[in-house]
């Protein structure tokens, strides 16, 4: 590296840091960044003379955020060295030898979060300060009192700093994400940077409401008299500390190869990001004779584990087509190892998620992959664009059978039933209870006769025959009548149900009942004004609708000649008091309630479940509760049973 190529680098590394400490917006995977970081410390190494005086080599963390109050570390806060591997481990070890040639080490998780300082004053929290440059940080005490693993009081009474790390949970971080995607703001990278902005926010309630943790890993000023950091920390633990969850002296390399691969075994098992462990000397007189560099301590290291955020490009983005017909989006990425694993595609939440974070083919993002979390792009590099990106186009026809998609934002779906990706779902909702109601046509069945090539759509049932499953096991001369039987059966029965049944996307019962009514045979030529003229029927449900007829009319045509179904006529209701009023029935009537519901609908009254301004009347039996009293209070006309049928 030349020395123009180092300050070069030097300037990338600020300006990364800045992002990643101040704005908790990384520029730059870990990786990427301790790569140059490591590149530029050789060279600080071979040329002393040369290196910059503000080098992230040279010193701790970040600055402070605007808006809050600075404040200081009664004693300074580190970083700490890392190793990657046991050669580099062996020699950390060797260095410290030098000393004392009798080491004992404490191992421990290194939770990946934000790094806290806790002042205790005669055993009450005094003060809460971030990292910060090691000397100051942001005071962030009324955020800090809102996370219940920081006692507000202990009951050691010497001044007192107590320092941890302020976590998230894996899950609780994803939550927060898929919250930010809705709201369109942008999301965390990783658990880190999400557990130090919501630590940082100017509102304690935010952090509040975020479901931060506090794991306390080591103390700054203190005067407890003890030989072993590994027994002091039992004692902080005791006063109201979580204790971390692997915690282990041994003596040599081995034992500490050891552990870090218990660790890394149960990495998945713990909630909380893991970055590496933490090796610490045990013996406090032996760490005080070793003492510090400019950034860490040399009685410590931490020990990296395989990163599980990476940088990686996108190749493609292509679609999946789930068995309901969902398209859902999935990046193809240049083949990266991720923590064991290589991956190659990750899948993003929708065609508005790619919008949002302006994603195209070519572009450079940070992958991120933990246990059961799966690949996801948390971060888009939109600098690091050279050209040669491409947008990526909403689709509009489906990838498995061509036909037009309906499109309405976050969901775009096929709902061709010829579509071989969902015909299996769409059979096994058409024959549920709750639609046609045919009996011995289970999931199991369906999928055994699509298998089997017997039937490739709803139609198909219709023309299935004794022949056709004689060869099937397990069916027998009974069950096969049975089956066919009960396909007959649902001849004749009315348009509504069978319309309900083909599963239009936002249209139940209720809406297909409506429409057939108003519709009768001519639903499958219905336009979208006409739709969404009836009252109740939404221009989303509506759009669906027509869009479902466009794909399917053909089908829906021969399915109807089959069915023959009866097709319900609209009565005129005759005038009476309840035509067109919306009624809420509450408590125990003489009659089943289901019954006096479909009484008054029959009225041409609308049944609603509860009391609001628009209440027209509250009819109540025995034991009315909270209805009655919200109807009284907003005057609304309550009457009995009795006083009901007299009005009718
Ligand atoms: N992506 C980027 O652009 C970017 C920029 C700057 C820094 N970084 C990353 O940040 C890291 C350097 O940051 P750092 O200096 O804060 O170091 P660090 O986070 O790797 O390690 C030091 C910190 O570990 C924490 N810690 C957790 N468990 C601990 C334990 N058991 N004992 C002691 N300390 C424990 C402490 O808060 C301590 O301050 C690097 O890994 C680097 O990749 C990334
Ligand atoms: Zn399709």
């Amino acid at each position: 590296m030349t020395q123009e190529e180092y300050d070069k680098n030097i300037q990338t590394l600020i300006s990364w840091a800045h992002a990643y400490y101040v704005e908790d917006n990384p520029q730059a995977s870990d990786e990427e960044y301790d790569k140059l970081a490591r590149t530029c410390l050789a060279y600080e190494q071979t040329y002393p003379q040369n290196s910059h005086p503000n080098s992230p080599n040279k010193r701790v963390g970040g600055m402070i955020l605007e808006g809050f109050q600075k404040a200081s570390h009664l004693s300074r806060m580190w970083s700490q060295e890392d190793v990657f591997n046991t050669e580099e481990l062996i020699d950390w070890i060797n260095r410290a030898k030098k000393v004392n040639t009798n080491l004992e080490f404490m191992c421990e998780p290194k939770f990946d979060g934000a790094s806290l300082n806790l002042i205790y004053e005669n055993g009450v929290l005094k003060q809460a300060i971030t990292r910060g440059d090691g000397s100051v940080g942001e005071d962030v005490t009324n955020n800090v009192k809102t996370i219940h693993s920081i006692p507000l009081q202990i009951k050691e009474k010497s001044l007192l700093e107590i320092r941890g790390e302020v976590v998230i949970k894996k899950a609780d971080f994803e939550k927060i994400n898929e919250q930010r995607a809705k709201n369109n703001e942008q999301l965390f990278a990783n658990p880190r940077n999400a557990a130090s902005g919501s630590l940082r926010q100017l509102d304690p309630s935010i952090t509040a409401s975020r479901k931060l943790f506090f794991n306390v890993w080591g103390v700054g000023q203190n005067s407890l008299e003890f030989k072993r950091i590994s027994e002091k920390m039992d004692y902080i633990y005791s006063l109201g500390f979580v204790k971390p969850p692997m915690q282990v002296v041994v003596n040599d390399v081995e034992g500490i190869e050891k552990v870090y691969h218990e660790i890394i075994a149960s990495r998945d098992d713990i909630p909380m990001m893991l970055d590496g462990m933490v090796v610490k000397i045990d013996d406090i007189e032996t760490q005080e004779e070793l003492g510090y560099t400019v950034k860490f301590p040399r009685w410590s290291c931490a020990y990296k584990f395989p990163a599980v955020e990476k940088t990686t490009k996108i190749k493609d983005i292509i679609q999946q087509v789930g068995r309901t017909g969902v398209i859902t989006p999935v990046a193809v990425v240049e083949p990266t190892h991720i923590d064991g694993s290589m991956v190659e595609r990750a899948s993003l939440h929708n065609y508005d998620e790619i919008e949002r974070l302006d994603l195209r083919i070519n572009d450079e993002v940070i992958i991120i992959k933990s246990g059961d979390i799966i690949p996801k792009i948390t971060k888009v590099f939109h600098e690091r664009r050279d050209g040669t990106q491409e947008k990526v186009l909403r689709p509009t026809n489906c990838p498995k059978c061509d036909s037009l998609l309906h499109d309405e934002g976050t969901l775009i779906k096929c709902q061709n039933l010829d579509c071989p990706s969902i015909v299996t779902n769409s059979i096994i909702y058409f024959a549920s209870k709750n639609c046609m109601n045919i009996d011995g046509l289970g999931n199991k069945i369906v999928e055994l006769l699509v298998n089997e090539k017997k039937i490739y759509d709803i139609l198909d049932l219709y023309s299935l025959k004794y022949e056709d499953l004689q060869d099937l096991e397990g069916f027998k001369e009974k069950k096969i009548s049975n089956l066919l039987n009960a396909i007959e059966k649902t001849k004749g029965t009315t348009l509504h149900r069978v319309i309900n049944a083909l599963g239009i996307e936002h249209i139940g019962e209720v809406a297909s009942k409506q429409i057939c009514l108003e519709f009768g045979l001519e639903v499958i030529n219905i336009d979208l004004d006409s739709l969404i003229a009836l009252d109740g029927i939404g221009e989303q449900m509506a759009k669906s609708f027509v869009d479902f007829m466009g794909v399917n009319k053909e089908l829906v045509t021969k399915l109807i000649d089959i069915i023959n179904p009866e097709v319900e006529v609209k009565q005129e209701v005759l005038e009476n008091a309840f035509k067109g009023k919306t009624v809420v029935l509450t408590g125990t009537m003489s009659r089943s309630r289901g019954l006096i519901k479909k009484e008054l609908e029959a009225l041409g009254a609308k049944v609603s479940s509860s009391v609001s301004k628009k209440t027209d009347f509250l009819i109540y039996g025995e034991d009315a509760g909270s209805k009655y009293d919200k109807a009284i209070e907003l005057g609304v006309s309550a009457i009995t049973e009795e006083e009901m049928i007299e009005m009718i």
